[in-house]
Formats: C-alpha cells, sequence, structure tokens
C-alpha cells in the first residue's frame, strides 16, 4: 500500500527571544502559521526491515541525516516496529531557507507511518516524538497557527491569520539556525515584538493590524551578517507589500499582501534580481 502526506512550509508572523536557557537552547515566543507550498511524501512498505529515502533534489542527504528518516527510525525503535518503508520527497520547498522544510518532513513522516502501520498513537504523542528531532517538528505535526513557547515545542493554538497573499523570497545564500541562535545577544536586545498586539491582530482578522505586529529578533544577527537579506525586505515594502518580515533564522523573508493586483509588480519586481521567488496563499 502507498500512502501521501503533505509537509506545508512554516512562516514566523512573530518571533521573540526570551533569554538563553542552561541546555544551550533559547526560550522562545513565536507565532507560527503554515502556507500552501509543501513538499509532497510518498511512502511505500518495504519487506524487508529498512529505511530507504529518495528524492527528486540532489543537495539534500539521503542518508540518517535526512529528517524524514530520522524520523522513522524513531517511530520504528519506539513502537518496536519490524517493518520497512521507503519514503519518497518530493521537494518544493527551498532548503535551509527558514520555512522548517525538513522539520515538517519528518513531521509528515510521523503521521503517515502511524497510518501506514496502523499504530493509533495521539496527535499529542507525535509532538513528544517530534520534539526529539527538532525545535519545529511538534508545530509542524500540529499545522494551524500557534504561539510556540519553551524552546518552540510547547503549542498553544490561536485562530488563524485573515487570508492574504505570501510571497515569498528567498535569496542565494545559506544561514545556519544554530549559528545565527550562536550570535544573538539575547539578553541586550532593545527592542521586542508583542506577542499579545499578534494575537488580538488575529483574533480581530485585521490584516492592518497583523502587518503592523510583525516581528523577528533574530533579523538583529542575519541582517546584520547579510544585508543582502535587508536589501530584499526593503525592495519588497517598495514593491507594494503591506508587511515583511524574514522567517525563523533566514534567509526567506515573506511579504503579505492583501490585494492581488499588486502580485504581478512584486514578483516581477523581485525576480529581477532574485531567482527564488513564490506567490502563495495561508494554509486556513
Ligand atoms: C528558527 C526557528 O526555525 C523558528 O521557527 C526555530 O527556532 C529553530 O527550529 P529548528 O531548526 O527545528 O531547531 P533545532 O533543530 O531544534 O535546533 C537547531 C539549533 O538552533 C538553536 N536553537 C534552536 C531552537 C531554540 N529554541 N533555541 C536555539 O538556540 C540550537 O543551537 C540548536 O542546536
Ligand atoms: N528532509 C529534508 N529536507 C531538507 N533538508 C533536510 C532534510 N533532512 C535534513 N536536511 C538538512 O537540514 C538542513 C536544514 O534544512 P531545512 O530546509 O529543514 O532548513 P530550514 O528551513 O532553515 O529549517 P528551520 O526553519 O526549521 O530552521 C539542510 O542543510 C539539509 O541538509
Amino acid at each position: 500500500m502507498k500512502i501521501y502526506e503533505k509537509a506545508p512550509a512554516k512562516i514566523n508572523l512573530l518571533l521573540d527571544v526570551l533569554r538563553k536557557r542552561e541546555d544551550g537552547y533559547h526560550e522562545v515566543e513565536m507565532i507560527m502559521t503554515m502556507v500552501d507550498l509543501a513538499d509532497r511524501l510518498e511512502m511505500e512498505e518495504l519487506p524487508r526491515d529498512t529505511i530507504i529515502i529518495s528524492s527528486q533534489v540532489g543537495y539534500i542527504p539521503l542518508d540518517e541525516k535526512n529528517l524524514a528518516f530520522q524520523a522513522a527510525r524513531l517511530i520504528k525503535e519506539r513502537y518496536d516496529v519490524r517493518k520497512g518503508v521507503y519514503i519518497h520527497l518530493d521537494k518544493k520547498i527551498p532548503v535551509a531557507a527558514g520555512l522548517a522544510g525538513g522539520s515538517s518532513d519528518a513531521a509528515a513522516t510521523l503521521r503517515g507511518l502511524n497510518r501506514l502501520w496502523d499504530l493509533n498513537i495521539s496527535e499529542k504523542e507525535l509532538c513528544v516524538l517530534g520534539a526529539e528531532l527538532g525545535s519545529d517538528v511538534p508545530f509542524c505535526v500540529t499545522g494551524g497557527t500557534a504561539i510556540a513557547r519553551g524552546r518552540g515545542e510547547k503549542l498553544e493554538h490561536i485562530d488563524a491569520p485573515p487570508q492574504c497573499w505570501v510571497v515569498l523570497a528567498k535569496p542565494p545564500i545559506n544561514v545556519s539556525t544554530a549559528d545565527v541562535y550562536g550570535r544573538l545577544r539575547a539578553n541586550e536586545l532593545k527592542h521586542h515584538p508583542s506577542t499579545l498586539a499578534m494575537r488580538e491582530a488575529l483574533n480581530k482578522g485585521s490584516f492592518q493590524d497583523m502587518c503592523a505586529s510583525l516581528g523577528n529578533v533574530l533579523e538583529s544577527v542575519t541582517l546584520e551578517l547579510y544585508p543582502e537579506v535587508l536589501q530584499l525586505k526593503e525592495s519588497m515594502l517598495r514593491l507594494g507589500a503591506d508587511g515583511v518580515l524574514m522567517s525563523g533564522s533566514g534567509p526567506t523573508v515573506f511579504g503579505l499582501v492583501s490585494k492581488e493586483a499588486k502580485l504581478p509588480r512584486i514578483y516581477n519586481g523581485l525576480r529581477g534580481f532574485c531567482k527564488e521567488v513564490y506567490v502563495v496563499r495561508m494554509l486556513t
């Protein structure tokens, strides 16, 4: 039997860091939501007790470094499954972009194998397993819109954002999440975005207030290291996006746009100097 799972990309509408913890991670407060740019996973049981990963792209690891492999191994170990699986990753989400592509593949693998092998694992338990794989994985298991606290694994689901267009642009640079957090001076941050204001904006369904409440403290690191990300933000605003922010640790920048008529100018303007541009919708 073959099954399919979608693994959508996430964006951070808000990302605040409260402090650095003793375990090396940072205590965060984030508001995350999904967009309809997604990888597609195909999973098929194998007669031999093995995990095989393939993908149409050549630039991601296909061995135990792949987060989908790690998710399959974890579920097999914890639930004593002595069956194998073949997983094909049809990658559409740009890699190392700040869009949680690998985390979403891991989450989709957990959901998919739960179905394929009739394991009856609750969503809550899948989130606990997911947290062992990465801080963004629990959110990718549930999807929706949520405030994420702790190191990202404590989720509180909230109202979805008002529907709008999301323009994603990824400059051709690779940003390491560990490096960005490593360089952040958490106790010297002068400005913290307001989680409360963003939550209220979503609660009211106010597109304007949502745009005004966007904020990501990791921009202070990534924009300094890579001025081209700042230039990208400025270009998107100049071209007419209503609100602009870097997602996660970057380098992808997203622009929120309420009027469809504005999209051609923004898309064409960005494509003039940035190859990877996507126009998507929020997944509400
Ligand atoms: C930047 C975000 O993607 C925003 O959603 C997340 O905060 C990071 O999520 P992620 O990539 O799933 O993170 P992990 O794979 O768990 O951790 C990668 C590295 O980022 C740093 N890290 C991550 C999460 C966190 N709350 N504090 C951290 O300091 C740690 O150095 C860690 O070694
Ligand atoms: N299934 C996968 N898809 C993409 N990259 C993967 C996968 N598994 C492991 N990786 C590795 O993980 C690294 C980060 O890729 P990913 O696309 O998950 O980053 P990201 O979008 O910045 O994630 P996040 O937003 O959670 O920090 C890549 O350099 C890649 O080698």
